[in-house]
């Protein structure tokens, strides 16, 4: 057996065409353009390659953008000024200050300085909660792309056992309460875990987000399971020779020992190609819904989660 290859790449270019012709719909009947502020702070290359995709993938959808980048020396307090100037423009209907920030700045004094309304993350603390009490809230883009290829892959997850290894708050506890709210009986590994591997055994659906190569070995895995892997890991590629400066290249890989996995799992997304790009389509699909909401109508249907 080998599993399928669950392509998100073709999953997030099927959702921002729908977007796409969201907003041009809405152009077209006279109801504005939705906006999306991107902040960026520092000069980390991971983070500056995920704003660069983010900037254009909200071009491509005829989604404003506003995009923000900030020396690594700016000051809270100043960050702080900026988000609230964000929170009273009328153009901006998505804010989004890119993670990591510095360590000289509170990152959740930044996150919940954005107006909850405009926390196209999901990470205020009034969406998180709304989100842990199962109220209408932003979901962050993460978790919500994988919920969105589990259901186009599984139909309906109720009775599943999902296994969540990893606990952040960008993915792991967000994807506990979807899951949950999709009536799966949620198990989740952290690093103190004994036996990570026995949770893992259990599930029909295991979510890999610990940000640890390889760390999800084959025979962890029930056969038929339905494996997400979130993990972007850098790591030396020799086989693909040497950089210019004469350090091995590197590639990208997941918290699953893919290759393994392919011969005991039924379905598995790749990284790259898996998640990473269904983040930023959902990125779009929050911000159309922040749009929406600030206008006082309703989400079109064709883009309901
Ligand atoms: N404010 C936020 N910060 C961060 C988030 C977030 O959701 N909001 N998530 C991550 C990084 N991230 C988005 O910002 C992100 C990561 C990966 C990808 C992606 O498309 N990955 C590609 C590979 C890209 C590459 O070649 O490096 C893939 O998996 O195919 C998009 C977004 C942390 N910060």
């Amino acid at each position: 057996m080998t599993a399928r290859i669950i392509d998100g790449r073709e999953r997030a270019h099927r959702l921002r065409a729908k977007i796409k012709d969201t907003v041009s719909s809405f152009k077209q009947d006279g109801l504005g353009t939705p906006g999306l502020a991107v902040v960026l702070v520092g000069s980390d290359p991971a983070s500056e390659v995920y704003v660069r995709s983010k900037l254009r993938a909200t071009e491509e959808a005829g989604i404003q953008s506003f995009s923000h980048h900030f020396e690594d020396t700016v000051t809270q307090a100043d960050l702080l000024a900026f988000v609230e100037r964000l929170n009273t423009d009328p153009a901006v209907h998505g804010i989004l200050v890119q993670l990591p920030l510095p360590a000289h700045i509170d990152k959740l004094a930044v996150i919940n300085a954005i107006a909850p309304d405009k926390d196209v993350d999901g990470f205020h603390l009034e969406n998180v909660g709304r989100l842990a009490t199962g109220q209408p809230s932003f979901i962050p883009c993460t978790p919500l792309g994988c919920l969105m290829l589990l259901r186009e892959e599984l139909g309906d997850l109720r009775g599943r056992v999902a296994t969540i290894v990893g606990c952040s708050n960008i993915v792991g506890h967000p994807m506990a309460e979807l899951l949950l709210k999709n009536e799966c009986t949620v198990l989740i590994a952290h690093e103190y875990t004994r036996d990570t591997g026995a949770l893992v055994r259990q599930a029909d659906i295991v979510v890999a987000a610990a940000g640890v190569p390889g760390l999800i070995k084959a025979d962890w895995l029930k056969p038929g399971a339905c494996v997400i892997d979130v993990g972007i890991n850098r790591v030396a590629a020799p086989e693909k020779g040497l950089a210019d400066d004469g350090a091995p290249k590197t590639k990208l890989v997941g918290d699953v020992d893919f290759a393994a996995a392919l011969a005991v799992a039924d379905a598995i997304t790749p990284v790259p190609g898996g998640v990473g790009p269904m983040t930023i389509a959902c990125l779009l699909l929050n911000t159309v819904d922040a749009f929406c909401t600030q206008a006082g109508r309703a989400k079109p249907a064709c883009l309901a989660a």
